[in-house]
């Protein structure tokens, strides 16, 4: 069974404007998606409908064989479990007000009834598991007491993905999380995203506008243009003469051929 199949799946915000047009997807288990266009495309409003944000008027997703939105309470609350999202812009996503350590563990006191696997001891202080999450992504114990003000741009995306991780979800959604970042620092996010994926088997959907951020990371890929899906291949198919015109217009722009 796939952990999330997508069957035609269509949204118009007026009769004019179709965001997604009969989308469908099939994602197994672990690996990487990754879902690119330009923008209007449909993207977020694709990863919007997977948050249970917004809603659709035709078709079906399935998550693990279950129908989403779910419709009882306990089975939306474990869906908003599972799936995490890690967002564009990090600064407004990260409450100013609160420490680093506070904002890591949110999703944990959300859902206390969860024992994540990477505490491996009894009796761990707050701050400690957050520490620990930090250290997971990259950022030393001692970010812990700052401010979201204090951190760069990369860090607080880092804090963010600590963050989604926190509670093992199955699903990481990831919106445009390297698009307001310098190339360097666009480069070590994917890069901890690529090692976390490894590490802990969790499928990440990865959606952005720029196709060397899908393919660096990614190997399977959907080119989406107007909501439609006009073209997905594996990664190491890239080049290949059959690429719809679209893409390989993508990866001129992107200077990639
Ligand atoms: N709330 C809304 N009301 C009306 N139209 C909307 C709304 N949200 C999105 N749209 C339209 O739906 C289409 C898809 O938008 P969406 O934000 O999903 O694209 P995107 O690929 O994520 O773009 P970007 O990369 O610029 O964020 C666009 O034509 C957009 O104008």
């Amino acid at each position: 069974m796939k952990t999330l199949t997508i069957e035609k799946l269509t949204k118009s915000y007026a009769k004019e404007t179709v965001a997604l047009d009969e989308f469908s997807l099939g994602i197994d288990q672990g690996g990487c998606i990754g879902i690119v266009g330009e923008s209007g495309s449909g993207k977020s409003t694709l990863a919007r409908i997977l948050l249970g944000l917004e809603s659709f008027d035709q078709g079906q997703i399935l998550f693990k064989g279950l129908q989403i939105p779910p419709k009882k309470k306990k089975d939306y609350r474990d869906y908003r479990r599972d799936v995490q999202m890690v967002f564009q812009d990090a600064t407004s996503a990260l409450n100013p007000k609160l420490p680093i350590w506070k904002i890591i563990l949110e999703p944990l006191d959300n859902f206390k009834e969860v024992k994540p696997s990477f505490i491996k001891e009894d009796g761990l202080s707050r701050k400690a598991v957050a520490s620990h999450l930090l250290e997971m992504v990259g950022l030393e114990r001692e970010f812990v007491d700052r401010y979201p003000y204090q951190l760069s741009g990369g860090q607080k995306q880092r804090v963010s993905i600590a963050r989604a991780i926190s509670l093992e979800p199955s699903l990481l959604i990831c919106d445009e999380p390297t698009a307001s970042l310098d190339v360097t620092v666009q480069f070590q996010i994917l890069e901890l995203l690529k090692k976390l994926q490894e590490e802990t088997n969790m499928t990440i959907l990865f959606i952005s506008h720029d196709i060397r951020a899908v393919t660096f990371l990614c190997e399977k890929i959907v080119v989406l243009k107007q909501g439609i899906i006009v073209d997905h291949f594996h990664m190491k198919d890239l080049y290949k003469k059959n690429r719809h015109l679209y893409t390989k217009q993508l990866i001129k722009v992107a200077s990639l051929s």
